[in-house]
């Protein structure tokens, strides 16, 4: 069978096709998640240039990984409605443009990382380019529902990059956010999955809800945010990089997270709250992130200890 590769006429269309194999909205969050590492791993005084490059090439990386992502999976991306307008399924970028492309963000990324930051948090942006290409797409995807507990490592992977991008190092607190996205991503993928599991079925992707079903996936993302509350809380307590403003941020995002999510495990089969667990999931580690930077936010560090000072004066 001839393949027919129709391009995108102008340049404006050809740079837009790009970018949309790099998964942009993706992306975002997870640079939202590298600046709150940044933001914890300086004390909330930045160096801007640290946090300018580590975005910039935590974008060409994760670019890369997500490019490599649609390369791969060219063949099940054009059977599924949700990803069948994507530019290779349908024929916009040709598989070697996409690896080319993929190639060069990948090594720019590792370039301008080790010679404006350091050599530890460009190593890292490789092992999440690695990571979710060769354990996740390769590896899992295709053979195991748990493979976005396992694969999910590589989404849990900047927030180290940040911490090591300031310090050079990665302590336990770094492990601890890391540890919040990794804990994070089931229910974040597997309320996605409950909505759109005949797409998975259909290309045999064992996906959680396909091979085990509503009530025990809803069951499984009930498990993961019981466990992820206290886990945002460690940040406050050993860890001692964030206070009471994060704290007080943690568990309200985390109590709605519950409420949600006990909802779903009550109606497993009701696609509208599965849905709503999603969009939420996104919103919860924007605004988690937002509270580590808020709460180091240097003016509002006067401001709690005043507060904390004032409450334990009212106790006394
Ligand atoms: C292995 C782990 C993960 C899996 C399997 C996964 C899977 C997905 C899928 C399939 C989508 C729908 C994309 C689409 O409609 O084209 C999605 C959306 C999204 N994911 Fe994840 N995800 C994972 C981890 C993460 C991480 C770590 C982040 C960021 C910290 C993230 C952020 C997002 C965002 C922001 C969206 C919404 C994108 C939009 O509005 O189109 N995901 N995820
Ligand atoms: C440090 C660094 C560079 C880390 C890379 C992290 C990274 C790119 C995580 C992406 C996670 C994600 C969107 C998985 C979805 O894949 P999928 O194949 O299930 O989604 P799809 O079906 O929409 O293609």
């Amino acid at each position: 069978m001839q393949v027919l590769w129709p391009q995108t006429n102008t340049l404006w269309g050809r740079v837009q096709d790009y970018i949309q194999l790099t998964k942009p909205r993706i992306i975002l969050l997870l640079l939202i998640t590298t600046t709150g590492a940044v933001w914890l791993a300086s004390q909330g005084e930045p160096d801007m240039d640290i946090l300018l490059t580590t975005l910039v090439t935590g974008t060409w990386a994760a670019g890369s990984a997500n490019t490599i992502n649609c390369l791969y999976d060219r063949d099940i991306d054009q059977i599924m409605v949700r990803t069948q307008r994507r530019p290779i399924p349908a024929g916009r970028i040709r598989p070697g443009q996409a690896l080319g492309f993929a190639v060069v963000l990948a090594v720019a990324a590792f370039g301008l990382q080790t010679w404006r930051v350091n050599v530890l948090s460009a190593l890292l942006e490789w092992a999440g380019i690695l990571v979710y290409v060769l354990v996740y797409t390769h590896w899992l995807k295709r053979s195991s529902p748990q493979n976005i507990v396992i694969g999910g490592a590589a989404g849990a992977i900047p927030p180290l990059v940040g911490w090591a991008a300031v310090t050079g190092e990665l302590s336990a607190c770094a492990w601890i956010l890391f540890a919040i996205i990794f804990i994070w991503t089931p229910p974040h993928f597997w309320a996605l999955a409950l909505m759109i599991r005949e797409d998975y079925a259909q290309v045999g992707v064992p996906m959680l809800p396909v091979v085990a079903g509503s009530e025990q996936t809803a069951q499984q993302i009930l498990l993961y945010t019981l466990l992820l509350i206290p886990t945002s809380l460690l940040l406050v307590y050993p860890c001692g990089v964030v206070g009471g403003l994060y704290a007080l941020m943690a568990l309200t995002l985390g109590g709605i997270f519950l409420y949600k999510v006990f909802q779903l495990f009550a109606q497993p089969e009701e696609v509208k709250l599965a849905r709503s667990v999603f969009k939420y999931s996104i919103i919860y580690l924007m605004l988690l992130s937002l509270g580590m930077g808020l709460d180091r936010w240097p003016l509002m560090h006067t401001w709690q200890n005043v507060l904390v000072q004032k409450a334990v004066h009212w106790w006394g």
